[in-house]
Parts: C-alpha cells; structure tokens; sequence
C-alpha cells in the first residue's frame, strides 16, 4: 500500500485520483488549489468545473492545505500546471521528507527558466527521488476507465517499479523507462505541435498537411529532445509519437483546440477566456521550447511559426506559407 498525496484537482489530477482509487490498496489525498473548490469536491464528489460527471469515493481524503496533503505520504504527484510547480514545490519543500517520491504529471517547461519540471522539483527537494508520468492520456478517458497505456519515468529503477506497481489497473497499462528528460520534453512539445496541428484544421487545410505537420513535428520535436539529453527511444514511445498523435488528432486536446480557434481566426485573448480557467501547456511552453531550442543550437521551424502566431499576431495563413515555402532539403 502507499500513501499518496495528488496536487492538482484540475482535470488530471481528479482523473488519476480516480484510477488510483479503482486500483485500490492506496489511501490518496487530493488537494484542490482553491479552498472553495475543495470544498465543493468534499461535500459532492464531483469535480464540477474540471471533470463533470464522475465521483471520487468518499474515502479519498480532499484538502486546501499542501502542508496537509503531503504529511506522511510515500509518494507526491505533482498535477498542477506546470507554471504553478514552483510556487507549490517552494511551500512544500520545508515539509518534505528525504524518502517521499515526487512525480510529475504536468507537461510544460518553465516560461521563464526553460526547466522542466524535475529540473524544478530536483532544485527544491534535490536528495527525494522523482520521476515523471506521461504518454497519451485524455483525462475523460481515464476517468472512463477506457483502456489507456502510459509511461512511467525514473532514474531510478526501483522507484520507477514501485510506481508501475502502484498505478497500474487493468485499465491502465503503465510502461516504464529511465529517461526522465525525453519522457518530460515528449510531453511538453507536442502541445506546441498539437496547437499547429490545430491551426492546419481551422484554416481546412486537408489531411494531407495535417500529416504532414504531425511528420515534421515529430522530427523537431525529437532533435530539441536529444540535445537535451533525451533518447530517441523514448520519442519513438508512448511519451513521444503516442503523445503526438493523440494531442494532434483527438478532439479533447485543448492545445489542439486553441489552434483550431486561431485558425479559424479567434484572437488568442478571446480563446483563452473561453477555456474558462482550463490550462492549455502549449501556450507558455511556445516560448520556452524556442529558448531552449536556440540554447542547443536546433532549428524548430513550426514552433517558431507556433510563437508568432501566439505572442506576435502572425496570421495563421502567412505563417503556413512560409513553412511551405522553406528551401527544399533532406528528409
Ligand atoms: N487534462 C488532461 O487530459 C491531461 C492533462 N495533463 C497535464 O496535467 C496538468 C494539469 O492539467 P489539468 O489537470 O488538465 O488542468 P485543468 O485545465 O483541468 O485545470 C486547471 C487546474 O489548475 C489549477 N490552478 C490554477 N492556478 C493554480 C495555481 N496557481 N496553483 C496551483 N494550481 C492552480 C486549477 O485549480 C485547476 O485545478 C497540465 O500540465 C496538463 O498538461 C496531462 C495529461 C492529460
Ligand atoms: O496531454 C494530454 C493527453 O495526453 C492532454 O492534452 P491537452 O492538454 O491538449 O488537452
């Protein structure tokens, strides 16, 4: 059995919590960034505003309260989103203890520092072990108990086991591997791709391009990740081209969805408003994927496409030309 402790009642967060309960044997806590919607989640179960439509069983404790949350925990999974990790990892650090696990589940790089999210727990809790959980994983779907394969990533082997053995569910199918950095960038830049995936829809670009953008995404999306440290092996897994090809086509993304919007010519602001609160990584990641992209020295033509489109108005169509009109080279 392990204690553990879900930081982030948003949509995953609440679906994961879900799946850990069915699996059973755990006793989790959730904590809600918001007192009113801990609140609300203890006294009816359902997450009205994030994930409607499903209970979390009474016996999951939900608090307001991080230092509640994580007290005598073996394991801390982080679901917040991911500009918010370090705000949570600062009040927690003080608390935590050297064997707590720390888990991600969020996908995104720091706006401002370019650090991944184990970069930011390891800066905070630099002796706990950590890893991060990804792959393709709607959190409707999770929730739903459809059949769903994740990939499960920790430096350390015995670690990664442990927390193989405590997610998997015979509707969740969890992988693992020890590439922390490829599993998390994986994660983190295909919603810059899911966003352009999305542009190409709303201007009705046909399926031909659509997989076209997907192709060309995958390929820059695996050259920033190796230069990071990543390997190539992971990018070809469940957290790289899996992660890809669901954001890119399925029509829960909310990175795909903001793209849609763009391209049918919705100003980011107005799109962002109707999202009402619900997080959309690619948004924020944008940037730090091109910070990170000039640090290595790697060419990533789509997500500079993606970044003027967001931050600098670029019309969508423009930004389609140039993609295409690119001089010819090898694939
Ligand atoms: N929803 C999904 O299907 C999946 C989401 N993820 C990742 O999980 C992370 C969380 O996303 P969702 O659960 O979808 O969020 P969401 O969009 O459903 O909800 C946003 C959440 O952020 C919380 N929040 C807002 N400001 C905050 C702050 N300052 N500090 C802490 N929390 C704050 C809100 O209370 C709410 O719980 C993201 O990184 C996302 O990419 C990963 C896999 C699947
Ligand atoms: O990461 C996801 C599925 O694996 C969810 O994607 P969105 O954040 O675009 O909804």
């Amino acid at each position: 059995m392990s204690r553990i402790a879900i930081l982030g009642a948003g949509s995953w967060g609440t679906a994961l919590t879900l799946s850990l309960a069915r699996r059973g044997g755990h006793e989790l806590t959730l904590w809600a960034h918001s007192p009113a919607h801990a609140e609300e989640l203890a006294e009816t179960g359902e997450n009205k505003r994030y994930l409607p439509g499903f209970i979390v069983p009474a016996d999951v404790r939900i608090t307001s309260k991080l230092q509640d949350a994580i007290h005598g925990t073996s394991v801390v999974l982080c679901v917040t989103p991911s500009q918010a990790l370090r705000s949570v990892m600062e009040q927690i650090a003080p608390s935590l203890t050297k064997d707590q696990v720390l888990l991600s589940a969020s996908k995104g790089i720091e706006e401002k520092t370019f650090l991944r999210m184990s970069q930011i727990m390891a800066n905070y809790a630099p002796e706990n072990p950590h890893g991060t959980l990804g792959g393709p994983s709607f959190a409707q779907e999770v929730a739903s108990a459809m059949p769903t394969a994740i990939t499960i990533a920790a430096d350390d082997e015995q670690i990664g086991k442990r927390l193989q053995d405590d997610f998997s569910s015979s509707s969740l199918r969890v992988y693992r591997n020890e590439d922390v950095a490829g599993t998390e960038l994986g994660g983190a830049l295909k919603n810059v791709i899911a966003l352009a995936a999305g542009v190409v829809t709303g201007l009705e670009l046909g399926n031909n391009a659509a997989a076209a953008l997907i192709t060309r995404g995958m390929v820059e999306v695996t050259r920033l990740a190796i230069a990071c440290g990543g390997r190539r092996e992971t990018l070809s897994g469940l957290s790289g081209i899996g992660d890809l090809v669901l954001t890119c086509t399925g029509g829960l993304s909310r990175n795909r969805t903001v793209g849609v919007e763009l391209g049918k010519g919705r100003k980011l602001p107005e799109i962002l408003e109707s999202l009402n609160g619900k997080v959309a990584e690619g948004v924020r990641s944008t940037t730090a994927a091109l910070g990170l992209a000039a640090r290595y020295g790697v060419e990533m033509p789509i997500t500079e496409q993606m970044a003027l489109i967001l931050h600098q108005d670029k019309s969508p169509r423009d930004a389609i030309r140039e993609l295409m009109s690119r001089p010819g080279r090898l694939e």
